[in-house]
């Protein structure tokens, strides 16, 4: 079963956490939700989960036996083991007996956690506490799986194991939205959602937002505009509008990273400050 929101707004006080969302979350694929801090990625997998409420749009997922969410929050008990956190979720699922068995120790293997299956939460690292939190989220086979960060903090060789426990539940036919700061990560997933202080910049199969990005980024140690600039490892990359033509040094083909940075600098500059898009 798929899921989404339509036209999705949901404010708190006078803050607009999401301001006319539109995204699909089709059963069997991966979205990625991109976006910096308050963008409103937890919110749009909040509203999906039903634990927050639109002010105006529509939305459709499945009713909340049949959906797992892993919250941005540690996602699992500190004081139960791995195996008992997984017994007691897979026991509010309803589940029980030799299939339930089997089926947390599928995803104990999955995780990479068969070595620590006894140890308390509170004894695992981060990242092997994040998997069991994922782990949590999939143990029912839900229809929709709502992921916020699950990677944050993880180590890149638990990550790929995460990767492998995302890819795997796709498979199995979820419909899963995740949230991610990690953007070489999200140019993995099928489809990408990039949001910005509630609105959508973007979206798309990777090559999608990669082809419909308009303007020139240019690599330079001294931008001809510091506010279109940002830093990139030693030298800093520049935006330039379609139809400029970039005054300083090379033009680089640009990754999600600067795809991104480039078109929220682009509406918090020109639609919130005024400063002109056109280049000198
Ligand atoms: N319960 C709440 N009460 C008041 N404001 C909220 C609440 N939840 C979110 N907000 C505000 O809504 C906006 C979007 O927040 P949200 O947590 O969805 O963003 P995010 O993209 O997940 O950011 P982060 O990565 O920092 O968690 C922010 O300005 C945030 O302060």
């Amino acid at each position: 079963m798929s899921a989404y929101v339509r036209s999705a707004t949901v404010r708190f006080g006078d803050t607009v956490a999401l301001d006319g969302v539109s995204v699909n979350v089709p059963s069997g694929q991966i979205v990625a939700v991109v976006g910096g801090d308050g963008a409103g990625k937890s919110t749009l997998l909040r509203t999906l989960a039903r634990e927050v409420a639109l002010d105006a749009g529509t939305m459709s997922a499945p009713d909340k036996s049949d959906l797992g969410l892993l919250p941005a929050g540690p996602g699992s008990w500190a004081a139960l083991t791995v195996r008992q956190n997984l017994e007691f979720v897979a026991g509010i699922y309803g589940r029980s007996g030799s299939d339930a068995t089997a089926r947390i120790d599928e995803m104990i293997a999955r995780a990479g956690l068969t070595g620590a299956a006894d140890r308390t939460a509170s004894a695992l690292s981060g990242g092997m506490r994040r998997k069991l939190a994922a782990a949590m989220a999939m143990i029912h086979r839900p229809s929709l799986l709502l992921l916020d960060e699950p990677s944050t903090g993880v180590d890149p060789v638990s990550r790929i194991d995460l990767w492998r426990m995302i890819s795997e539940a796709a498979a199995d036919g979820a419909a899963v939205l995740m949230s991610t700061t990690y953007l070489d990560e999200a140019e993995r997933a099928g489809y990408l959602v990039v949001l910005e202080r509630g609105r959508i910049l973007a979206q798309g199969s990777y090559d999608d937002v990669h082809r419909g990005f308009t303007g020139t980024i240019t690599r330079t140690a001294d931008p001809v505009r510091p506010e279109w600039s940002w830093r990139r490892g030693h030298e800093r990359h520049e935006y330039w509008p379609p139809g400029a033509t970039p005054t300083n040094s090379s033009t680089v083909d640009p990754d999600l990273e600067d795809i991104v940075i480039a078109l929220s600098l682009r509406r918090m500059l020109s639609t919130e400050t005024g400063v002109s898009e056109v280049a000198p």
